[in-house]
């Protein structure tokens, strides 16, 4: 299983490398590497099993942050209601966003990321609705229309994949503007 020890921190390269395009058929390794990454999301959004085994919460991960520089993200956004399915659950491999709203999103709270290890407090300005195209793990073609939430993840995840982290997104010197247009996503 996936350990906050397995993940790696600012100043390894790794995390601002432009990531490999995955080949299909996966081989054996993705394939485990897609399943750990899921499990990762899975137990830290357990309250006990996180507790346990001292991990930190996310509801995306990226493979190079485990220094594996390929395009492939796990993504988990669950529900407000536990009970109900997960809002956006997959492995996305080879993931592009082919449009975009031109109205901006950001997450009220701003963002966290498991690679960096202090608070950086600001607006991450991002699309606020996207279409992605990406594969699954059986290697199919999707497209989908994301808002809101899960489309603010995806983009965490895809920005992974080429280096970016969430604060290259926030404004220096002002990391609260906001123009009257972006959509605050609470
Ligand atoms: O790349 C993934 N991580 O670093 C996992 C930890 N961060 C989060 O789960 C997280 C937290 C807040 C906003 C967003 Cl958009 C994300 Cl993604
Ligand atoms: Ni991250």
């Amino acid at each position: 299983m996936i350990k906050m020890r397995d993940i790696i921190r600012e100043g390894n390269h790794t995390l601002r490398a432009e990531a490999k395009p995955v080949k299909f058929p996966l081989s054996e390794a993705d394939q485990k590497l897609a399943r750990d990454m899921m499990e990762y999301l899975e137990n830290s959004q357990d309250p006990e099993l996180a507790k346990k085994y001292g991990l930190r919460a996310g509801v995306g991960l990226a493979a190079p942050q485990v220094d594996v520089s390929e395009q492939m993200a796990a993504v988990l956004v669950p529900s407000e209601n536990e009970d109900d399915e997960p809002v956006f659950k997959d492995v996305i491999i080879n993931p592009v966003i082919i449009s975009h709203s031109v109205q901006p999103g950001a997450l009220t709270e701003g963002e966290g990321c498991l690679s960096v290890d202090r608070d950086i407090s600001g607006y991450v300005i991002r699309h606020d609705r996207i279409t992605l195209r990406y594969y699954n793990m059986a290697g199919e073609q999707k497209k989908i229309r994301l808002k809101n939430y899960p489309a603010i993840v995806c983009q965490h995840e895809i920005d992974h994949l080429h280096g970016i982290l969430f604060y290259d997104h926030i404004n220096e010197a002002n990391p609260f503007a906001a123009d009257d247009d972006l959509v605050l996503i609470s």
